[in-house]
Order: structure tokens, then C-alpha cells, then sequence
């Protein structure tokens, strides 16, 4: 890359915010209706970054009472409408996330592609604080493919005018990577989030241990 993105993606849960101990109440609200025993934070962390269906699939099974794939669309319904019934903790926000956002928005235009269903996605930023940076929000659902798919972030960039070759991912795990690589963009990925498996390996252009690092990051890729 010779400047500058044209754009930067950013995917959510454990890049942007520690929104597992959020979830996590969530998810054990749900687990008490169904009379079955709560997860911890550790458990939760595995779970996050596959969307929504994928969260609720592990739990139940994680507890002892796998679900019949017929009735995950269901029971992810009813802990959407749990989690979305709580107010996101505005302290959930990484440490130097919005200054950093704030100032990258002011010469690149930023995108958010989580997959995290939509309508949360815009009530969590509105909770947070962070609504307003972003020229994109895409979520797990806003169409038929979820990251690792590409699809989300050919999206976002359509919606940017950015061309994918100019465009960098920032995320914390795998699908961000695979989904980043697939679209054509670099992938910057942070070293605090949810990656379940050593961030070492998951292939990104760059590593970054802080948020407020990520501007060094780009410059330096650049550079090449
Ligand atoms: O799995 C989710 O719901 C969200 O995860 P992401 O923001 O890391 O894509
Ligand atoms: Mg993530």
C-alpha cells in the first residue's frame, strides 16, 4: 500500500469493546429461564465472534443440552431480545478506541462490519457513545453471509467507495483475517480481544497490543 487507506473496517467484539461480560449476562438470563446452569467469562470468550446463532448453539451445548438446529433460530431470538433489553456498559469501550477513532475519521472514512446482529449492533454504539463515526455499520444478519465470508466487507466498501486493495480490516480473530484476506484488503489485528487461537498465527499484516498503536500500524504498512 503506497498512502494511506482509502478506508478501515473495524469489527467489534473484542477490537472495539469488551463486550463479553455484557453477553455473558445475557446469555446466563437465557440459561436461567431454561433452568440450566449459568457459563463463566472464560466460556463466553470461546463462544463470541461467529454471530448471534453460533453464540446460543455452543452454550446450550456447552451446558449439556445441545439444540436441535430447528430451534436455534428461536432461542437466539429470545437472547437478542434479553441482551438488547440491557444497557450496554458504556465502560465496555477498549482504552484509547475513541480518541483514536475519532481522529483516523477525521482523513478516513470508517466502516463497522461485526458479526453481531444489526439493530444491537446501532443500540450498542448509541449506549457507547461511538454512533456518528461510522459511514457503514454492517451486521451478522444485513445479509445472507457473515464474516469469514468476504461479503460484509465488499459491502461496507461499496458503501465507502473504497477500493479493497486501499482498505484495511482491524479485527481480533480468524474470521477477520480470512474474511479481510478473501475481500482483498491488509488485516491489522489487535492482540487483547477474543481470538481463540494464538494471535500470532492468525496470519494478519500486523500486530497491535493497544488501540492507540493502530495509526503507527498503518503508516507503517504504508511504508511497503
Ligand atoms: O459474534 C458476534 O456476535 C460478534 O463478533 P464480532 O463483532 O467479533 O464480529
Ligand atoms: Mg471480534
Amino acid at each position: 500500500m503506497s498512502a494511506l487507506p482509502a478506508a478501515i473496517l473495524f469489527d467489534f467484539d473484542g477490537t472495539l469493546i469488551d463486550s463479553a461480560p455484557d453477553i455473558l449476562t445475557g446469555i446466563n438470563l437465557l440459561l436461567d429461564e431454561e433452568n440450566l446452569p449459568k457459563l463463566d467469562l472464560a466460556q463466553v470468550h470461546q463462544f463470541i465472534g461467529d454471530g448471534a446463532p453460533m453464540l446460543v448453539t455452543r452454550t446450550f451445548a456447552a451446558v449439556g443440552r445441545p439444540l436441535d438446529p430447528d430451534s436455534v433460530p428461536a432461542m437466539t431470538d429470545r437472547y437478542m431480545a434479553i441482551y438488547e433489553s440491557l444497557p450496554a456498559d458504556p465502560g465496555c469501550v477498549f482504552p484509547g478506541v475513541a480518541g483514536t477513532l475519532a481522529s483516523l475519521r477525521e482523513s478516513i472514512p470508517l466502516a463497522l462490519v461485526t458479526n453481531k446482529p444489526e439493530r444491537a449492533t446501532h443500540a450498542v454504539l448509541r449506549a457507547i457513545g461511538l454512533d456518528g463515526l461510522f459511514t457503514a455499520v454492517v451486521g451478522g444478519d444485513t445479509l445472507p453471509t457473515r464474516k469469514p465470508h468476504p461479503g460484509p466487507l465488499l459491502h461496507a466498501m461499496a458503501q465507502l467507495g473504497a477500493a479493497p486493495a486501499r482498505t484495511v480490516m482491524v479485527g481480533d480473530g480468524a474470521n477477520d483475517v480470512t474474511a479481510g484476506r478473501a475481500a482483498g484488503c491488509r488485516v491489522v489485528c489487535v492482540t487483547y480481544g477474543y481470538p481463540r487461537m494464538p494471535v500470532e498465527e492468525l496470519g494478519a499484516d500486523r500486530l497491535v497490543d493497544h488501540f492507540h498503536d493502530l495509526p503507527a500500524a498503518l503508516a507503517d504498512l504504508a511504508l511497503q
